[in-house]
């Protein structure tokens, strides 16, 4: 099971999360955002991929991010195609696509990017197209039939471990942690990531 941790941006903490045992860490190019990252970090990770998360970017912006920071995966939260999605990834990176899930219906759009994105994440709803820090009902879920692998996301915090040690799909391949283990902005509380991380790989899912 995958744990990505999102909304990073300072070195010396991408350093501590990296060393938590993170498996993927991202990068918010959305200048809306308070997680924004505008500078290259003195250090990013070697051991964990670095995800670049964009909100209806245009190509040429994600094509330089992906070179100035080597990305591995991007992960798209705004409108962005099918289409764009597969032009992506013709750049070598693996693509994720966000969807905010609010009921049965919304789930019905993943449909049509099958086969152009290599995971889904499903998020809850929000102006700010993501980190609203508030989870969604995970039980609407059941009603995604697809292959395409998925990762939680959306308020996932310390209280979560329950939740996630009793929810079961056949799709899901991770989870998204954001502003639920932060003490400011783009700054992670290692400590209780690395408390969260150890227990929940002890739930062994
Ligand atoms: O975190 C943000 O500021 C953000 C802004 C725009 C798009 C995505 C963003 N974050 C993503 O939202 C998930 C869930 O965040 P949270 O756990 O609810 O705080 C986060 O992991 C990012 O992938």
């Amino acid at each position: 099971m995958l744990i990505k941790v999102c909304g990073m941006r300072d070195a010396n903490n991408i350093r501590e999360v990296e060393a938590c045992g993170t498996d993927w860490m991202g990068f918010i190019f959305f200048a809306p955002s308070a997680r924004n990252v505008t500078d290259r970090p003195e250090y990013l990770p070697v051991h964990a991929r670095r995800v670049g998360v964009f909100v209806d970017a245009d190509f040429k912006t994600m094509t330089e991010k992906i070179q100035e920071f080597g990305l591995h995966l991007v992960q798209l939260h705004g409108t962005e195609s099918p289409e764009t999605c597969l032009k992506l990834k013709q750049l070598g990176v693996e693509i994720v696509k966000a969807f905010a899930i609010r009921s049965p219906n919304d789930l019905k759009q993943t449909a049509a990017y099958t086969g152009t994105c290599d995971y889904f994440l499903f998020d809850t709803p929000c102006i700010g197209y993501g980190g609203s820090g508030k989870s969604f009902d995970w039980n609407l879920l059941q009603h995604y039939q697809g292959k395409t692998p998925f990762l939680l996301s959306g308020g996932i915090g310390p209280d979560s471990l329950e939740a996630l040690a009793s929810f079961h799909h056949p799709a899901w391949a991770g989870i998204d942690l954001n502003s639920q283990f932060e003490t400011a902005p783009a700054c992670k509380n290692t400590a209780a990531l690395k408390t969260f991380i150890d227990q929940f790989k002890t739930l062994q899912l």
